[in-house]
């Protein structure tokens, strides 16, 4: 298969195999090609010698490994994957060398890790319950507040690899957050827990610390491919640098610096643009050259990050149109009658075959901007999907939220948060408050305070779990025959209540059965431990049928593009955001929209309503987004 590229995109990927090469390309200048293509070049000319490629979601993985699913040779010594994915199955690995236990579990709620906190305050002697047991709601939002600001500074040591005086130093207002994060580590290890950011940080442990682990991997992985290297932070790329160490030389960074959307993450192009460098002396490239959008797109984009990009060649016109709305309700209206206009028109020069709804996508800052205009598509009977984020949803009916909180338990009966909320889902006393002793099938046996005509079948879960070899699971069998006992259930009841949460626990049962098979598919292991930190990673979620025109937020809208995007809620406030107040988050929100702009192909519709109607009722006043300041529509 030939690919086109440019003559600078070719010399890229040209150039001698061994070496370091930085690329910073702008949007729409082929940065996936690029890399791609690089890829199956080092593949051909160095058959033996394997690629590593490193993404930051598991769609930019998928999609990677799909354009080079042609490519011919030994697929052992291809790894593309998250950096989490990467580094947790280093973890699976070797964890033991830094004395992890074979079933750690990744904490991946946020609430199971406030949970763990909380515990280890109590230890602690601190009375915490009493301090969030207030009347005055504001006063208890407040207070929540300070303990979440604890866990944000927790992920920030973790992320910047903070030692003892620079924390000191970066919380001085909070001197007693250092021995809170020692106490919140232990808590954290008693439950064979690890957080999202330990994943990466106990790889880069490992890879540091033990040469001989890091040398396996490097006898085997000789090249190594970061994509949108703009959004690393810290400890992923002194991860990245540890997997290196001195004998991988051919790293391959590209990304945009006007793309950088993880601020909150403690992302920065800095480490693209200046430690990669310093530390690699890589060849360095530029591409500016814009493949995918129109004339009239790509100056919108650099009305907004001026000379970022050029047309290319074969650029068309396109068109990019301006509009306000009285209120949200008319807003929505507009993107919908705009939307049966262009249906109707069938086909324009602009847009290769027929336009279609596949071909559209609404875009918005945050997901509430969508209330008004889900309910006009739907009375208009316009079908449309939002596009879901990486990670899956969790379960809500009785049965799913067992048959999860069962498997964490089976894999890790030290695992006491989970067996906290499972004890009062069925409405049971608690074994213990650290949990650990009680096997599943003894808490089956208790006397559930749950009333409901499916306890029979609940325990029976329970007990089916707790017999489940943990190295290789027979999870076909316990979905068949869940699914055939829920199913002979729905004669016990009449009632809706029961009927419809009859139904939420069979799809729930299904859709893990689909995450299990795919599990086995993507050849991630075997074990039920495996299944479960894949699944907390996102790696499992099913593709499912997504008809009609797409929703989606600026941030899961990155690296994808659309003929036609409708941007919506332009309006101050929501665009940027209001809590972003500070140089470096209002150029963060500036990235945001340039990303938006950037993912149109051909016609780009913005738009804003004057009005906006609060939660509690009042209206009040909008005015549009600082970034359509130089924005003219075209005709
Ligand atoms: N040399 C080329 N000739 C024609 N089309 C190209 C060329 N290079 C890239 N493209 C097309 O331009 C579009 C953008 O390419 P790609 O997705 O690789 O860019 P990107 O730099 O990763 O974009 P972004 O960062 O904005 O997501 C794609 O539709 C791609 O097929």
């Amino acid at each position: 298969m030939t690919i086109n590229l440019s003559s600078l995109q070719r010399e890229i990927v040209e150039l001698p195999i061994g070496g370091a090469v930085q690329v910073q390309a702008s949007a729409g200048a082929g940065k996936t090609r690029v890399l791609t293509e690089r890829i199956r070049r080092i593949r051909s000319e160095r058959v033996r010698e394997g690629v590593i490629g490193l993404t930051f979601t598991n769609k930019a993985a998928d999609e990677m490994l799909e354009r080079l699913q042609s490519l011919e040779g030994d697929t052992d010594t291809l790894w593309i994957g998250t950096i989490h994915s990467i580094a947790q199955s280093i973890l699976e690995q070797y964890g033991h060398v830094i004395g992890l236990p074979a079933n750690f579990q990744i904490l991946e709620r946020d609430q199971d890790r406030m949970e763990i906190f909380l515990q280890s305050l109590r230890d602690d002697g601190t009375n915490i319950d009493e301090y969030l047991n207030v009347d005055d709601s504001n006063e208890k939002k407040n207070r929540t507040r300070v303990i979440q600001g604890y866990m944000n500074g927790f992920s920030q040591i973790k992320r910047e690899m903070l030692n003892e005086e620079e924390i000191a130093e970066k919380f001085s207002e909070n001197p007693g957050i250092d021995k809170a994060y020692r106490d919140y580590q232990s808590a954290l290890i008693l439950s064979n827990g690890i957080d999202y950011e330990d994943i990466i940080v106990f790889a880069h442990r490992i890879l540091l610390t033990n040469e001989w682990v890091a040398d396996i991997y490097r006898a085997r992985y000789k090249h190594v491919f970061v994509d949108e290297a703009q959004d690393l932070n810290k400890i992923q790329y002194e991860f990245v640098k540890a997997f290196c160490g001195e004998k991988i030389k051919s790293v391959f960074m590209v990304g945009d610096p006007d793309q950088m959307i993880y601020g909150f993450n403690g992302s920065s192009s800095e480490y693209l643009c200046s430690n990669f460098v310093r530390d690699f002396s890589p060849a360095t490239y530029k591409l500016t050259e814009n493949f995918r959008s129109t004339k009239a797109i790509i100056r919108a984009a650099n009305t907004l990050k001026p000379n970022s990009q050029k047309e290319s060649e074969f650029a068309l016109d396109g068109c990019v149109r301006l509009t306000d709305a009285t209120d949200e309700k008319g807003e929505a209206e507009f993107i919908c009658n705009t939307i049966k206009q262009l249906l109707k028109l069938k086909t324009h020069d602009d847009i290769e075959g027929d336009i279609t709804l596949q071909k559209m996508v609404v875009i918005a800052r945050n997901r509430f901007i969508f209330d008004n205009l889900s309910k006009v598509l739907t009375e208009q009977k316009i079908e449309f999907h939002l596009r879901k984020g990486e990670h899956s949803l969790e379960s809500s009916s009785i049965f799913g939220q067992l048959l999860d909180l069962g498997i964490r338990l089976k894999i890790n009966p030290k695992d006491w948060v989970s067996e906290k909320k499972l004890c009062s889902l069925l409405k049971i006393e608690s074994h213990s408050e650290w949990g650990g002793e009680k096997k599943l099938s003894e808490i089956a046996k208790d006397k559930f305070g749950l009333i409901s005509a499916l306890t029979g079948i609940y325990a029976s879960l329970l007990m089916h779990i707790d017999s489940l070899d943990l190295s290789s699971p027979n999870i076909r069998k316990l979905v068949e025959t869940f699914r055939s006992v829920l199913s002979d259930s729905s004669s016990l009841h009449n009632e809706d209540a029961f009927k419809l949460e009859l139904e939420l626990s069979i799809r729930e049962l299904e859709s893990f059965g689909t995450s299990w098979t795919r599990f086995k598919k993507l050849g991630k292991g075997e074990t039920l431990s495996a299944f479960r930190n894949s699944s907390s990673l996102g790696q499992l979620n099913a593709d499912v049928q997504n008809d009609g025109l797409m929703l989606s937020t600026v941030h899961t809208m990155k690296g994808l593009e659309r003929d036609i995007v409708f941007l919506m809620g332009m309006a101050e406030g929501v665009f940027p955001d209001y809590r972003a107040t500070i140089p470096s988050k209002i150029e963060e929100e500036k990235n945001l929209a340039f990303v938006a702009f950037t993912r149109a192909r051909r016609w780009l519709f913005i738009t804003y309503p004057n009005e906006r109607t609060m939660p509690w009722g009042n209206t009040r006043r909008l005015t549009k987004s600082r970034f359509l300041e130089k924005i003219k529509s075209t005709h």
